[in-house]
């Protein structure tokens, strides 16, 4: 049979295999294998060209027993109804697992913002508050950025909703720029609280990142601060990089700025002079010490799982790894941080930026990062502990902690 690669499948599969372990009560298991609320909007926009284009857009709330909803919103082409589900109830585990008071929701739109100008792409944000006015709010959900969309796009939308509710709303989004009411160290924050989970796994597998050797998938926020920070926190060489295009390897390792020159100039990583060319697959396959998946989904499966190499995989991305490639790995004795462990250092700063909007008391840059440290820092020591005490992979052990905490929070309001 083969794989299924659907997202949502895949995100129920996951919290079954965990509940089986944990013996969750059968009540919460059924309230947690669905989301609470789902909103499909139309939103017809006028283009530069004068014509009305009109796009789809959802939100959806997951799960908001521990707080307000919390979750990006993603800008692409191929979204689907049944990516955005899954990444709701990832963004659930993720709020729990590094025990923030929030749930989980996410948005989306399909579109291909490469081929939309940024005044088109302001109507379209616009358009989008409109029609999900009445579901988002400081106390009820509050969105974020996501592939594809930008502290700019934040600044649109929150100018939207305060147009819309006649006041000063800065909670209501996060990722915002700096002037805005943006954190300082939200930029760089989901591959910075990266960075500390993959200190916490390399310690446990005994690796010396500072001669550890790395390959990054995925040339956007998390792919290129994941590129500098490691080199940065550790000094480890990233001898691969890629983008939608393909990558590029070199031995003697990826100077950052040459490769940000390379793609702003060309509009891609491949060709830059003393490298390689490759393809994504084989960058996944190289035989790396750490690898970060830092793009989509679904990109280490039944396929390729027994060909990776790396001893760490750093999920930066959202659901890059199958159920099926979860077992393989596992039994293989690779180490994988997962996604809802790996990348909620975006979300854990998105939530230090809620409360400094609340309180309207702003905090420095190092208060933020030594914050972020001590939250990601003590989920991942949880996370890896809770494994090996039920002898599953990290993934299972951290759903275990996550539905957990929601399912106490559920029981303690009396839904089941
Ligand atoms: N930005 C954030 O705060 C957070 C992002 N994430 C996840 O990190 C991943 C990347 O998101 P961002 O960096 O924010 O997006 P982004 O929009 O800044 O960049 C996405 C990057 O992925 C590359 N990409 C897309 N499809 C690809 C493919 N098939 N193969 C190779 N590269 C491909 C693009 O070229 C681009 O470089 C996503 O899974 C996202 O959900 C997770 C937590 C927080
Ligand atoms: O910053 C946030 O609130 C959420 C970011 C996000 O969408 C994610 O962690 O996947």
């Amino acid at each position: 049979m083969a794989e299924d690669l659907d997202s949502f499948d895949i995100a129920v599969q996951q919290l079954e295999k965990a509940a089986k372990v944990m013996n969750l009560d059968k009540e919460a298991l059924e309230i947690l294998r669905a989301p609470q609320q789902i909103l499909e909007v139309s939103l017809p926009v006028r283009m530069d060209n004068g014509k009305v284009k009109t796009f789809r857009g959802f939100r959806v709330h997951y799960n908001n027993a521990r707080g307000p909803v919390k979750g990006g919103i993603r800008f692409h082409p191929e979204e689907t109804l049944s990516t955005v589900k899954a990444l709701s109830a990832w963004m659930t585990w993720k709020t729990a697992v590094v025990d923030i008071p929030m749930g989980g929701a996410k948005g989306g739109i399909i579109c291909n913002p490469k081929e939309m100008s940024p005044s088109e792409l302001e109507r379209l944000s616009r358009a989008y508050v409109r029609a999900i006015a009445d579901f988002i709010g400081p106390e009820i959900d509050v969105p974020a950025p996501d592939v594809y969309t930008t502290p700019q796009i934040m600044a649109w939308m929150m100018d939207e909703y305060e147009t819309i509710v006649r006041r000063s709303a800065p909670g209501v989004i996060t990722g915002k720029p700096l002037t805005l009411g943006g954190s300082q160290g939200r930029g760089d924050a989901t591959a910075k609280g990266g960075m500390y989970v993959l200190k916490v796994g390399a310690k446990k597998k005994g690796i010396d990142l500072s001669k550890a050797t790395v390959a990054v998938q995925g040339f956007g926020n998390a792919g290129q601060f994941a590129m500098t920070l490691v080199k940065e926190h550790f000094g480890s060489k990233v001898v691969a990089i890629s983008d939608t295009k393909g990558g590029i390897y070199s031995e003697k390792g990826l100077d950052f700025d040459a490769v940000l020159k390379h793609k702003q100039k060309t509009g891609t990583v491949q060709g830059l002079e003393g490298t390689k060319n490759i393809t994504n697959e084989e960058l996944l396959e190289l035989g790396v010490d750490v690898l970060i998946p830092a793009a989509i989904e679904n990109q280490i499966t039944s396929k390729n799982a027994d060909k990776i190499k790396a001893k760490i995989i750093l999920e930066l991305a959202n659901g890059p790894t199958t159920p099926e490639a979860d077992e393989i790995l596992f039994k293989r004795g690779v180490l994988d941080l997962p996604d809802f462990l790996a990348n909620a250092g975006g979300v854990t700063t998105s939530y230090f930026e809620w409360v400094q909007n609340i309180g309207g008391y702003y905090w420095t840059r190092e208060e933020v990062y030594e914050k972020l440290d001590k939250k990601m820092t003590t989920a991942a020591e949880d996370v890896l502990a809770t494994a090996d005490k039920y002898k599953v992979n990290p993934r299972t052990g951290a759903y275990i902690i996550s539905v957990k905490r929601v399912a106490d929070a559920m029981k303690a309001r009396g839904w089941y």
